[in-house]
């Protein structure tokens, strides 16, 4: 462990949170030829934070990367690690031979589908700008943001998004405030994203073939307008995720799971992106507290969590013990 990897932020060590993502809509259209769909998604953050420390550490210490927190062990500690891809991106643009050290402590599911690397890539970006005083604004983080992955420009950005392209290019709904309470069933393992989009595109040849097309999700504006109101049963039953499908076929205990949740009352029961966490969308905070006791007592999930959104985006805190900020 570098000796002053903990340090409080100050001028040797800065550090950020980025919060986890979940898709209220992700449409996903058919396979390019750089290897990516075409998205039509929205975007929201909720408040599981990645909390990402990065240290001047002195020549002779090594770019350590040290992961805590749940399933640690998942995340690699090489240069492959997404905040070390940040970072390295970052010190070689600004031409800095710093020697820098990366604490990570995780707060969102490894490969659960709620982007937990990507939140790491886009605390790793606004800690390391504020660390080598690069001063580049939100806009240029993002577009660096976009290189390391489709998800963490929004990483960065927070509150509601609409995502289009491969994810990365982002408009603000700003009117989309209606508060949502959600339960989150992380399942026991994780799902590889290319895994699960090659999934989808695999069930969909198979039933086109029979005539029976799957089904694909329409547009946003119905969402986007209940978003903007007072009503979590409209929101709920307008949220859609074509993924779905393909993190069923490849984890079809996830359908018990979805069962659980349907049970236990939830408005509304979903896979979390690429899976395989499940997301339950409750009236208020109330229903989620009992939704969240029922789905835990009926053990179909490792863990289950409270959670809501929107809440802001990633940025530096000055006290890493402090609660991240809730609003955007
Ligand atoms: C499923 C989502 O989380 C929804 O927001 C994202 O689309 C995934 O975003 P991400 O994890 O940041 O994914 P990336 O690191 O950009 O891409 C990983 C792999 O996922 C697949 N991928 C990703 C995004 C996209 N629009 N189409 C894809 O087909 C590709 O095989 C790609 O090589
Ligand atoms: N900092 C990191 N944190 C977690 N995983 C990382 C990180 N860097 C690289 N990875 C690799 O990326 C894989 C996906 O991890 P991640 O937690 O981002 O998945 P995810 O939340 O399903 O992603 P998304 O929702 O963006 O598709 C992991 O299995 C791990 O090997």
């Amino acid at each position: 462990m570098p000796r002053d990897v903990s340090t409080p932020a100050g001028a040797r060590a800065v550090t950020a949170v980025a919060p986890a993502k979940i898709n209220l809509h992700l449409g996903v259209g058919d396979l390019r030829a750089d290897g990516f769909h075409d998205l039509l998604t929205v975007y929201r953050a909720v408040d599981l934070w990645e909390q990402v420390t990065v240290a001047l550490v002195d020549d002779d210490d090594p770019d350590v990367v040290v992961v805590s927190g749940p399933g640690a062990a998942q995340v690699p500690t090489d240069r492959t690690n997404l905040a070390a891809k940040a970072v390295d991106l970052l010190r070689g643009e600004a031409g800095s031979g710093a020697r820098l050290a990366i604490r990570i402590v995780k707060g969102v599911p490894v490969a659960g589908g709620m982007a937990g690397g990507s939140a790491d890539a886009a605390a790793a970006l606004v800690a390391t700008d504020r660390l080598l005083g690069l001063g580049l604004g939100r806009a240029a983080l993002e577009e660096r943001a976009a290189r390391l992955g489709s998800d963490v420009p929004f990483c960065i950005r927070g509150g509601t998004a609409l995502g289009t392209g491969r994810g990365e290019t982002l408009a603000p709904l700003l009117h989309a405030r209606a508060e949502q309470h959600v339960v989150v069933a992380i399942a026991d393992g994780g799902l590889s994203t290319p895994v699960v989009f090659a999934e989808l595109d695999r069930l969909r040849a198979e039933r086109s073939e029979t005539g029976r097309d799957l089904p694909r999700s329409g547009g946003v504006e119905a969402l986007v307008e209940a978003l903007a109101g007072q009503d979590p049963a409209r929101v709920a039953g307008l949220l859609a995720n074509d993924l779905e499908p393909a993190a069923l076929s490849l984890m079809p205990a996830l359908r018990k799971t979805l069962r659980a949740g349907a049970e236990a009352g939830a408005l509304h029961g979903m896979v979390s992106g690429s899976g395989p966490t499940c997301l339950f969308f409750c009236a208020d905070r109330e229903q989620a507290i009992a939704v969240a006791a029922e789905v835990s007592e009926t053990g179909v999930a490792r863990e289950v969590r409270l959670t809501h959104g929107p809440v802001g985006g990633a940025h530096v805190i000055d006290n890493p013990q402090q609660t991240p900020q809730k609003t955007p």
